[in-house]
């Protein structure tokens, strides 16, 4: 099928690029210059393992390209929309400009007939207002929303193995070419949920409100547990025994941050205050609350290790992505602990395998090292704050060995306690004593 993908970030890029691996005729189409020459290259424009080999793979076969020129999707069959669904500067909703100038974009190139597919995660009701959008500017094109689960850091797997696909349709033809789109990935056995626009759409809220929640509840023990010296780790291991609870999404720490479940979980209020139903998730702000509060957790046992001031003390933060695996900083619970304690007066050393150059982009003010060597020489404390296998895995004698006095914060509770004690460390978890 000749398919084109409005928007080639964390989601558009991998999905234009499986779409050409499933044997489809792509084209890639985004508005910012600098990306588009990248992906038409064959370079992908952030850091995601397996991006850089199905794009090559896909670029080779001839039926990926990428192009700034929405003119280039005219002939497509079925337009997937995936552009940036951010938060608005001063409310909590969400900005909808994006999806609305893709929207307008396609409105005047889409052939008659074909299909527009949102994958952008946006407010329930938001389907709804653009295929009206859509006839006011005279196109016949069909709608869909097929909302998207990946997770960066395993993009790929996620595009091409999802756990489900879950159609929001109003016309029988959409879910035949969605079907067609997908036919690989059905034939594998995938469930598949067809639904109305809004059922699709709460779907995805409903999804990452639920993946926030689980983080911010044993977050919450975390802070009961270290009122009363019990600790998170065994507790998240022994109520994850429970298969009705289970153990994935039970990890405390700094808590949740990234370019998707913060910014959803308060669309998502702003949302249900509009359709009067604020109550039903009020929740949701204790969910926030407790996931913010524990960065400051972090900075507050930084000064207690360091006797009550962090004021010109060096302080290595490891980590700087808003988990590994990925060079997302955007709302990075790692960045804006390093930030933190930079505001405090402290000399910190910042550094990550890949989130460097991003990080710089927000925080320009912190001091960046390539590596955790580097960061770690002559300071008097260590901030684990992005669970990378390489910082898993330090050797806690020869960190000690390149510090002034060995202390760690283990923000990610990844590290062994025990190891780290018997090294001469003076060893603080979140929520573990
Ligand atoms: N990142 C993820 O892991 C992920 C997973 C599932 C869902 N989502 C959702 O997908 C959407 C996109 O997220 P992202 O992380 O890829 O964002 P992103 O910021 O990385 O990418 C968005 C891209 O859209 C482009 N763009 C904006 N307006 C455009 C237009 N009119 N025409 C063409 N291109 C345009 C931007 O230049 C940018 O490259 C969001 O709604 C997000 O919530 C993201
Ligand atoms: O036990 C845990 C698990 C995760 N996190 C943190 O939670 C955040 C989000 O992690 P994850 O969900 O793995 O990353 P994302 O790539 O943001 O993926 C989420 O957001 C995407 C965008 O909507 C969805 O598609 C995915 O299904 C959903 O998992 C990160 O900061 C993690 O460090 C924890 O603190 N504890």
């Amino acid at each position: 099928m000749r398919i084109s993908v409005i928007g080639c970030g964390y989601l558009g890029a991998v999905h234009a690029s499986a779409m050409a691996k499933l044997g489809h005729d792509v084209v890639g189409i985004d508005t910012d210059a600098e990306k588009v020459a990248k992906l038409g290259s064959g370079v992908a424009p952030f850091f995601e393992p397996g991006l850089p080999e199905l794009l090559a793979e896909s670029l080779a076969t001839g039926r990926l390209r990428f192009s700034t020129d929405i003119g280039d999707a005219a002939d497509a069959q079925v337009h997937f929309v995936a552009v940036g669904t951010p938060q608005l500067p001063y409310s909590d909703g969400a900005d909808l400009r994006f999806v609305r100038g893709a929207f307008d974009a396609l409105a005047a190139v889409a052939a008659p007939g074909s299909l527009i597919v949102g994958k952008s995660t946006v407010p329930v009701g938001t389907a709804a207002e653009l295929e009206e959008r859509m006839r006011r500017a005279g196109s016949d094109a069909l709608l869909a929303w097929n909302p998207e689960f990946l997770r960066e850091g395993f993009a790929v797997a996620d595009t091409l193995t999802p756990d489900r696909l879950v159609y929001g349709v109003a016309d029988e033809r959409a879910t035949d070419l969605l079907d067609e789109v997908y036919a690989q990935i059905l034939d594998a056995g995938t469930p598949r949920i067809v639904t109305d626009f809004a059922t699709a759409e709460l779907v995805k809220t409903a999804a990452n409100a639920f993946l926030a929640t689980k983080i911010s509840f044993i977050n919450a023990m975390a802070e009961i547990a270290e009122a009363t010296g019990a600790d998170v780790t065994t507790l998240a291991d022994a109520i994850g025994h429970d298969a009705r609870i289970g153990r994935r999404f039970l990890n405390a720490g700094i808590g949740f941050g990234g370019g998707c479940l913060p910014k959803d979980i308060r669309a998502f209020t702003a949302r249900a205050e509009e359709l009067g139903r604020a109550e039903s998730v009020a929740f949701l702000r204790q969910v926030d609350a407790i996931n913010l509060r524990r960065r400051e957790r972090a900075v507050d046992l930084a000064v207690e290790m360091l006797d009550g001031s962090v004021f010109e003390r060096r302080i290595a933060v490891l980590g700087l992505t808003f988990k590994p695996q990925s060079d997302d900083t955007r709302d990075s619970p790692a960045l804006d602990v390093a930030a933190r304690l930079h505001g405090l007066g402290a000399r910190v050393l910042a550094t990550d395998p890949e989130g460097i150059e991003n990080a710089r982009l927000r925080h320009p003010q912190l001091e960046y090292v390539a590596t955790a060597s580097e960061a770690l020489a002559d300071a008097e404390l260590v901030v684990l704050v992005t669970e990378w296998p390489e910082y898993r895995e330090l050797e806690p004698d020869l960190v000690a060995g390149l510090m002034a006095s060995a202390r760690v914060i283990d923000a990610r509770n990844v590290l062994d306690p025990a190891a780290w004690r018997a090294a001469g460390f003076a060893y603080r978890g979140l929520g573990r004593s």
